[in-house]
């Protein structure tokens, strides 16, 4: 199956994020809403962008004590975005009780836990104190998010095939650290092309700066859309 889009509205400005949505509509992407935006415009952007049919994934990457995540991931449930994510880090009785705050619902958003974030390299994880191999980190908790409930984790491409191959192919991936050839790395450091990550079976690509940054967001859109159909033909 083809990996889905996932652009980064990471933006501070609502009128910049309405026009990159209203440029990308005729592929009708999913758009993650994350904290700049969040922050500064709150709920009303995203219902506004869902009201105009967008798919939203809220990226604010809950981290605290089991009632305050699930009471948090319930709210964003209510509004109804499509996907939210929590901090594996927060353990095993922090997802269980952010899934069963939804367990009325009669479809509840996807619920993804983040590993280690893709900006980290194993330099960065020794210095916080982390002293496993980084895939093998990821991999642990990535595990926990299962058992836990959750649907799947955010995770490098570099990660993908581990995590499928170990806890199964529906266990879905969801991958920032992406960056096609001609564009920067930024502050990414666990990276591959839309290809690779096509390739390794990534179930949703996020991508921000490639796509919002450049002088052409749709453009360069349409030529991520490209690589990723021609890598899994
Ligand atoms: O590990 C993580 C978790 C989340 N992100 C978010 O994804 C996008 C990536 O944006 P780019 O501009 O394509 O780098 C951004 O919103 C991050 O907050 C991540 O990068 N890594």
């Amino acid at each position: 199956m083809s990996s889905t889009i996932v652009v980064a509205l990471d933006t501070r400005d609502r009128l910049a994020a309405k026009s990159i949505v209203a440029e990308l509509a005729p592929h009708n992407p999913w758009f993650k809403v994350g904290k700049a935006l969040f922050v500064s415009k709150g709920t009303a952007i995203v219902e506004e962008l869902m009201e105009n049919g967008a798919n939203i994934f809220l990226d604010l990457k809950f981290h605290d004590i089991p009632n305050t995540v699930a009471e948090a991931a319930r709210a964003a449930a209510d509004i109804g975005v499509r996907m939210l994510n929590v901090h594996c880090l927060g353990g095993r009785k922090m997802m269980e009780t952010t899934i069963n705050s939804m367990a009325d619902l009669s479809s509840r958003p996807l619920v993804v836990g983040v590993t280690i974030l893709t900006s980290m390299n194993q330099g960065d994880l020794d210095e916080v104190g982390v002293r496993e191999p980084l895939q093998e980190e990821v991999l642990r908790l990535a595990r926990l998010a299962r058992d836990s409930g959750l649907d799947g984790v955010v995770c490098s491409p570099q990660e993908t095939e581990l995590i499928k191959s170990e806890l199964g192919s529906d266990f879905l991936t969801v991958t920032p650290g992406i960056r096609p050839a001609w564009s920067a790395t930024d502050d990414q450091s666990r990276i591959t092309t839309p290809a690779d990550a096509a390739r390794m079976g990534t179930d949703y690509m996020v991508i921000g700066r490639p796509i919002i940054k450049h002088q052409r967001p749709l453009e360069a859109y349409e030529s991520i859309q490209k690589e990723i159909q021609s890598a899994v033909q």
